[in-house]
């Protein structure tokens, strides 16, 4: 069924207001965008602030005439009659479908292949990671996800035992067993992520040995030789005590979904107890790693 879209030009105080009238007009969806591309990037806990320049985005069911909505949004106090709208009629798509035919193989480093699991294996004698992210974060796509893969491929797993601490899709923790390592635990806050690793870990063979935990059922007395924790700076510098924890002496660290920006503090914190290499950059993402120390 195709729909009709009705765009509002707004601001952070006024987006909310705007979408409760389109909600009692006969919206069957309204989504905020960023009018300027100003990502706001960890915002605080439980806050959703909203961009300077919000445009509210509602959809109708197409044949909607939208002329009377427009008319009273500008006649109300926090639009005005000079609103800037836009109305477009948007087309029906498999929007799944679109975003399948948009996720292809990619390798990172020298052996490691992330394939997503409806499509051909480009190179059937590499390391292949079949992979279905389902609802949690982790296709490779993203820089921080890459530069972790990029790290485990760069390393010696064999044998290893290693954490994949905010596991999402499971990515990280399936890709180290493919390199070799012994044995993954991969940890998250989110069931989905949980749900999506092990279906992922099932998919690649090795569900037995990959274990999976919300946090708070986390064995006590977790550790491994290998950890990597592709979360926020934010939850990077909080856990930051718990995290080196779950490294064994000598073991190695890698720590990504930090900003540029981020990397000096974040280092900081961590060069207590590990020995920073120089930070690797991907875009305007980075990642840390080093090595904990013996004593
Ligand atoms: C950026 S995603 C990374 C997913 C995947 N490891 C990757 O590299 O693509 C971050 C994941 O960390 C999880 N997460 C966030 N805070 C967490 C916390 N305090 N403890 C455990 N997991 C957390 C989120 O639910 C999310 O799945």
């Amino acid at each position: 069924m195709p729909w009709i879209q009705l765009r509002v030009h707004s601001n952070s105080e006024h987006a909310e207001a705007i979408s409760d009238l389109l909600l009692e007009e006969g919206s069957v969806s309204i989504t905020f965008e960023d009018g300027k591309d100003t990502p706001i990037f960890e915002p605080k806990l439980g806050e959703t602030p909203l961009w300077a320049d919000t445009v509210v985005v509602a959809l109708f069911d197409a044949g909607t005439d939208l002329m009377p909505t427009v008319e009273l949004l500008k006649a109300q106090p926090f639009c005005g009659q000079d609103m800037q709208f836009k109305i477009e009629q948007i087309e029906d798509k498999d929007w799944v479908r679109e975003w399948m035919d948009s996720f292809h193989p990619i390798q990172f480093g020298e052996r490691l292949w992330i394939c997503p699991s409806w499509r051909e294996i480009p190179d059937p004698e590499a390391v292949n990671v079949i992979l279905d992210p389902g609802l949690a974060f982790g296709t490779g796509t993203h820089p921080t996800t890459a530069l972790c893969l990029e790290w485990l491929d760069s390393l010696n797993l064999a044998g290893k035992e290693v954490i994949d601490f905010g596991c999402g899709s499971g990515i990280l923790a399936v890709a180290a067993l493919k390199l070799g390592a012994a044995k993954a635990t991969g940890i998250d806050i989110d069931y989905q992520a949980i749900d999506a690793s092990r279906d992922n870990a099932e998919r690649n063979g090795v569900a037995d040995r990959l274990a999976l935990y919300l946090p708070e059922d986390q064995p006590k007395g977790l550790k491994a030789e290998v950890l990597v924790a592709n979360i926020l700076a934010g939850p990077l510098r909080e856990l930051a005590p718990l995290i080196q924890d779950l490294v064994d002496p000598g073991g190695l660290l890698a720590l990504s979904g930090l900003l540029a920006e981020q990397a000096d503090e974040i280092s900081a914190c961590y060069a207590q107890w590990f020995d920073m290499d120089p930070v690797a950059h991907k875009d305007e993402w980075c990642r840390l790693t080093g090595r904990r120390k013996t004593l």
